[in-house]
């Protein structure tokens, strides 16, 4: 397995809260992984591990193969990694194609340091996400979903080699979701490797090649989704919440 992105027995404890502890993570390049858990479970410290924006206790993390445990996170994400966050982070006194810009701006990509260039990098952004057509708008004029896919749009912009989605359809419509759903399927067919968080277990189950379960900062189980999710201890931990899989 080519394993672009690691967590090798990482451990973040706050005080003493141990929200992730001991877990290791490989995502395969070109795969869509879902990592899933109970509130609380550790999922977005996971991320923010991942992403650089906490340091581990213990443990190690791997980006293409190499020790990224203490770079600085803009050099990580000038590499290829890109993220979005669990609640919208849009300026709304920036247009939509401003908003995806100013991302842009932020990673100083020697091939985007032109005007047209980085005009042309969120416009295609924004065209992968399908709304081009609100580049002018200011993103409170829209509804919640399509704010979502803006600030996807903007974690696109770079052409990361990875993208991590803090819950991306948190709050949407049914309809919404499944629109989403196949944008994401479209971005697997592009090669973008993917990391999801998610509550809705049957939401990824349509959608992931690969299922990660954390529960209390610990790695529960972890593998082809189907059978992962009918295991017997994962069933138990999404009992008694809202997370119950059929
Ligand atoms: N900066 C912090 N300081 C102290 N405790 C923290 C901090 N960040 C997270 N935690 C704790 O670590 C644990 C894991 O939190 P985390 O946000 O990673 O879980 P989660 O699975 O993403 O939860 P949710 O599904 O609610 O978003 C929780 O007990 C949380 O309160």
């Amino acid at each position: 397995m080519t394993a672009i992105l690691a967590l090798e027995e990482v451990k973040v404890h706050f005080g003493g809260v141990k929200a992730v502890d001991g877990v290791s993570l490989s995502l395969r390049q070109g795969a869509l992984h879902a990592l899933v858990g109970p509130n609380g479970s550790g999922k977005t410290t996971a991320v923010n591990l991942m992403s650089r924006l906490v340091d581990p206790t213990a443990g190690r993390v791997l980006f293409d193969g190499t020790d990224v445990t203490r770079v600085p996170r803009h050099r990580l994400y000038r590499r290829g990694l890109a993220r979005t966050f669990q609640g919208i982070r849009l300026l709304d006194d920036l247009t939509v194609r401003e908003n995806v810009l100013a991302g842009l701006d932020a990673l100083d990509l020697p091939d985007a340091r032109k005007a047209s260039q980085r005009r042309d990098r969120a416009d295609a952004a924004l065209a992968r996400m399908e709304i081009l057509d609100t580049a002018g708008l200011e993103p409170s004029a829209l509804p919640y979903g399509v704010q979502r896919r803006v600030e996807i749009a903007r974690a696109l912009a770079g052409d990361p080699r990875v993208l991590l989605l803090d819950e991306p359809v948190a709050g949407m419509s049914a309809g919404e979701r499944r629109d989403i759903a196949e944008v994401l399927h479209r971005l697997k067919g592009d090669g973008l490797t993917m990391l999801l968080i998610e509550h809705d277990l049957q939401f990824v189950l349509g959608l992931a090649d690969h299922l990660s379960v954390l529960n209390f900062g610990t790695l529960l189980a972890s593998g082809e989704p189907q059978t992962t999710a009918a295991l017997p201890a994962v069933r138990e931990a999404f009992l008694g919440g809202e997370h119950v899989a059929a």
